[in-house]
């Protein structure tokens, strides 16, 4: 039997919790004979509704699942953790965009950053899902004084899949045989996903999806507002979803990339493609080891995509020049 991977999951009470431990805790993230712990973290009000969860997982019986822990205290919920799923935070509602959320939910991260720094094993590695999730891992990994800045991501997966989704459907094909697919910059209404670079069974979705007027002004916006309208036709914010898009994060993160291929996710930038180092953006990753990444290389930026990505750059900087007194 392996040592258990300890997962701290924070806002575990939430719509997202309720679809993400479930998955942690049958082997969906770390494989089938991987165990796990479960630390999970909530706030005072929330406490009750975290036990009923906390019941329901036990009645799983998950045969990976090693221990569940609540707390509402940080260095208790990040104690020894490897994994710290940042979630617990204010959703949008509708007509709103994410960094409309900044000066509610950035504050959240001062402190999670900071007990991560005091109390997480040596390993680990923070993906920030609350939105808005760049900015808000920025001010988390400013704060977790002793972690290096490479064990901070921030989430775009969901858009990932979305976007492969999205031309699966209009190429006729299933959406395992779209890849390349990159989300340039921040998990935003401006966010960037890469068709020219996309691939659609090996040949450049440009090719398979003979419409560029198609891509340019159907494709890129349905991706962009994918989230605003399942808000519109939820009520709520995406959830199974996005606790899919974090499985899949954190696999990616864990298992060596397919030859030829990347993910996307967003990371401190060291500098690449013109993306000002120190943001957290996204950009076409990979990892050989399941433990480091790095930037691919080599991907052709258009003029066309010169402008999506310094449009959704221009926009992170200004959402880190808004909380420059969290910083
Ligand atoms: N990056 C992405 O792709 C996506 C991000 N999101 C974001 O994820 C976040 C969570 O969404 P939902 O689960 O739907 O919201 P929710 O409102 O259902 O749950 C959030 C939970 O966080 C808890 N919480 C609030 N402040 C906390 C704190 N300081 N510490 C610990 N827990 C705290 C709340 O008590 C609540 O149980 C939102 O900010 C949402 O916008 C949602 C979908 C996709
Ligand atoms: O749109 C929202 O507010 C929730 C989210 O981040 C998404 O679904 O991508």
């Amino acid at each position: 039997m392996k040592n258990p991977i300890t997962v701290s999951v924070t806002g575990a009470a939430g719509q997202i919790g309720y679809a993400l431990l479930f998955r942690i805790a049958s082997g969906a993230m770390f494989g089938p004979d991987q165990p796990v712990a479960l630390r999970l973290i909530e706030i005072e009000p929330a406490m009750n509704a975290l036990q009923g969860v906390v019941m329901e997982l036990d009645d799983c019986a998950f045969p990976l699942l090693q221990s569940v822990t609540t707390s509402s205290d940080l260095d208790e919920g990040f104690n020894g953790t490897n994994w710290a799923l940042l979630v617990g935070s204010v959703p949008r509602g509708a007509g709103m965009e994410r960094n409309d959320l900044l000066g509610i939910n950035g504050k959240i991260f001062t402190g999670q950053g900071e007990a991560i720094g005091r109390s997480a094993a040596a390993d680990v590695r923070v993906v920030v899902v609350g939105n808005p999730c760049n900015t808000n891992c920025l001010i988390a990994m400013q704060h977790a004084s002793g972690v290096p800045s490479d064990r901070f991501f921030a989430m775009t997966r969901l858009d990932e899949n979305r976007a492969k989704s999205q031309l699966a459907v209009k190429a006729g094909v299933h959406s395992s045989e779209v890849t390349n697919l990159c989300i340039w910059g921040n998990h935003s209404s401006t966010q960037y996903p890469d068709f020219y670079n996309a691939k659609i069974g090996g040949k450049p979705a440009t090719e398979v999806i003979n419409d560029e007027a198609w891509l340019q002004q159907t494709f890129i916006p349905a991706v962009q507002q994918r989230g605003s309208a399942i808000i519109k036709a939820r009520g709520a914010s995406s959830a199974a979803s996005a606790a899919n898009g974090i499985v899949d994060t954190v696999r990616s993160l864990c298992s060596p990339t397919a030859a030829g291929d990347w993910f996307s996710v967003a990371v401190c930038s060291p500098g690449a493609y013109g993306i000002d180092a120190g943001l957290i953006a996204s950009m076409p990753i990979r990892t050989e080891d399941g433990k480091t990444w790095s930037v691919v290389e080599g991907v052709e930026v258009n003029a066309f995509s010169r402008e999506k990505i310094d449009a959704s750059i221009a926009e992170l900087n200004g959402e880190k020049e808004a909380v420059k007194h969290l910083l």
